[in-house]
């Protein structure tokens, strides 16, 4: 390539001049070629140089490695030989100490060889033992079935003997309670079946001075059942049940109505009725007040530790309804509505009992459900009247009782109702000198007094009709005045000299009440001193009457005045 040859050559044809053209094309063509492989040939030249550099620096390295080749052979070799010294020396310390190990291990051979010998015998023991257990264990499901079955005998035998003997114990039981019920109507019977109470009240801090508060009652300290009259000169007594003089507590009241109260826990239906005429003290023993409590509060807190104590054989429910009769008219005290009428029907249910739809009872199990519903009672009778004193001077407002129990054991189920009734007053009507709308008033408790007289009268008379729909008292109370009930008259009286001809009256029913009871042939007598021909008349026919009724209704009443009570 390096052989070019540059000639000048006089061109004249213009064939050369094409050659000479196409030459100088190819020419250009083979320079630049020449210029690449020049280049090329720079670089291969470059890259020899840098091979040959790297090859001298490889050599180098190599000769590095060689020398570090030698000495790590050098040092292999060292370790190699250390390490078969070590070798060595382990191999004999282990040759040794297997030899000992070796030793103790032929020693304990002995040993356990020794053992076994000594095992031997107690091995055969226990497989004899095993032997005898797995014989045992085979047997056991018959032994157990064995055993289960006679258990099983013994246990029914027993059951059966706890059984028969709860059966007596039950039979017992029964016997016992009915004894109990025939002793207590025994015991009412003894003591009458209308009980008479009379109460006197204080003469109060207004009173003290005045004319009013001479002495005209007085008491026999021997006997707490007779009270003296004095009366337009004339001194009478009266026998009662019980007379409680002004000092007389509301503890000690209650205390000799509380058996009665008690009797509606074992199934028995019970009036307790205060009677007398206005400001005599009849809500004062019924109610009470907030720090006295009166009959009503006491009887449920009564009732609430007596159906206690006997849980859990008996699950008493204690349900309370209070209502107020006025003229003739029934309302609804704890309702919604304590102005709305109610009616009293006769149970659809076929059960000939009596009841008042729409009434409402609330369920008590604290004394401060008590309160809460007897609050709710006074709020009602407030709201529906314009003078409250007036109105319940004038209305019966009676608070009702439902004690309703279930012995689980025996399946005994029992249900009492204790009515507490605080009566209208009973003044007569001439005396109060009524017209009009008070007239009615009047009339109207003059009309439920009367028939409370004329219905006791028929049921201790034993008449085939007995006129309890004569009132709505009497028809609302049927159920709890007829039968084994009982009924107790609680007659106030007030201590005035101005109030005597009232308390003559209430003490003569309270005292025809008691004798009809009794059948005595005389129910009050005259005082020795007594002038026999001025004292109060003894109506004698109106004792006959009654003096041959036989009832199991327990009563106590407050005594009525002749006027209202005239049949009796
Ligand atoms: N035993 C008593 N101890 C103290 N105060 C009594 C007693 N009895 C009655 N009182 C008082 O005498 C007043 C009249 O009593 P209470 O209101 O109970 O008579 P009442 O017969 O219910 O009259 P009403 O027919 O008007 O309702 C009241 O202030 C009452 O607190």
């Amino acid at each position: 390539l390096n052989l070019y040859v540059t000639q000048t050559v006089e061109v004249q044809s213009p064939e050369t001049q094409k050659t000479l053209a196409e030459m100088q094309t190819k020419n250009a063509a083979l320079q630049e070629q020449l210029a690449v492989q020049r280049q090329l040939l720079r670089e291969l030249e470059t890259q020899l140089h840098e091979s040959q550099r790297t090859c001298a620096q490889l050599r180098t390295q190599i000769l590095v490695y060689e020398g570090e080749m030698e000495r790590a052979q050098g040092q292999l070799e060292a370790e190699m030989q250390n390490l078969e010294e070590e070798k060595n020396r382990v191999i004999e310390e282990a040759f040794i100490r297997a030899e000992s190990e070796m030793k103790a291990v032929h020693e304990n051979l002995a040993g356990v060889r020794m053992n076994l010998l000594t095992l031997q015998p107690a091995l055969r023991t226990l497989t004899c033992d095993y032997n005898c257990l797995k014989r045992q264990v085979q047997d056991f499901p018959f032994m157990l079935d064995k055993a289960i079955a006679e258990a099983k005998q013994e246990i029914c035998q027993v059951i059966s003997e706890v059984s028969s003997a709860n059966q007596e114990l039950l039979r017992k039981y029964k016997r016992e309670m009915n004894l109990r019920k025939k002793c207590h109507n025994e015991l009412v019977r003894l003591k009458g079946n209308i009980r008479v109470f009379c109460r006197v009240r204080p003469v109060s801090q207004e009173e003290q001075d005045s004319a009013e508060a001479k002495n005209m009652l007085s008491f026999d300290s021997e006997d707490d059942a007779v009270l003296y009259l004095s009366n337009k000169g004339k001194i009478m007594t009266f026998e009662l049940d019980k007379v409680f003089p002004p000092q007389a507590t509301q503890e000690e009241v209650f205390q000799e109505v509380q058996a009665l109260v008690t009797s509606c826990i074992d199934g028995f239906n019970v009036c307790i009725f205060a009677y007398g005429q206005t400001g005599s003290g009849k809500t004062y023993t019924m109610e009470g007040v907030a720090e006295d409590p009166g009959i009503n509060q006491r009887a449920l807190r009564l009732l609430f530790s007596e159906v206690t104590e006997k849980a859990p054989d008996w699950d008493y429910k204690i349900t309370v309804s209070m209502v107020e009769i006025y003229n003739e008219t029934l309302r609804n005290l704890l309702g919604d509505n304590p102005s709305e009428k109610l009616d009293i029907k006769m149970n659809p249910d076929g059960s000939g009992q009596l009841y008042v739809p729409g009434l409402t009872e609330f369920t008590v199990q604290s004394p401060e459900d008590i309160n809460r519903v007897f609050d709710l009672g006074h709020m009602n009778r407030a709201t529906a009247c314009t003078n409250l004193n007036e109105h319940s001077s004038r209305s019966h407002a009676l608070l009702i009782i439902t004690v309703a129990g279930f012995n689980s054991a025996t399946g005994h189920r029992t249900q009492g109702k204790l009515n507490l009734v605080d009566l209208a007053g009973s003044e007569r009507i001439a005396k109060s000198g009524a017209e009009g709308s008070r007239l009615r008033e009047a009339q109207c408790i003059n009309k439920s007094l009367s028939a409370l007289g004329d219905v006791i009268n028929a049921l201790r008379s034993k008449h085939s009709h007995v006129p309890f729909r004569n009132s709505r008292l009497t028809y609302l109370l049927q159920d709890s005045l007829s039968g084994d009930s009982k009924t107790l008259m609680m007659v106030q009286v007030s201590p005035l000299a101005s109030n005597m001809s009232e308390s003559v009256c209430s003490l003569k029913f309270a005292q025809r009440v008691r004798t009809i009871e009794l059948g005595s042939s005389s129910s009050y007598r005259r005082h020795e001193n007594s002038s026999t021909s001025s004292s109060p008349t003894h109506d004698s026919v109106e004792v006959t009457q009654f003096t041959h009724t036989h009832t199991h209704t327990h009563t106590l009443i407050i005594p009525v005045e002749k006027a209202q009570m005239h049949r009796f």
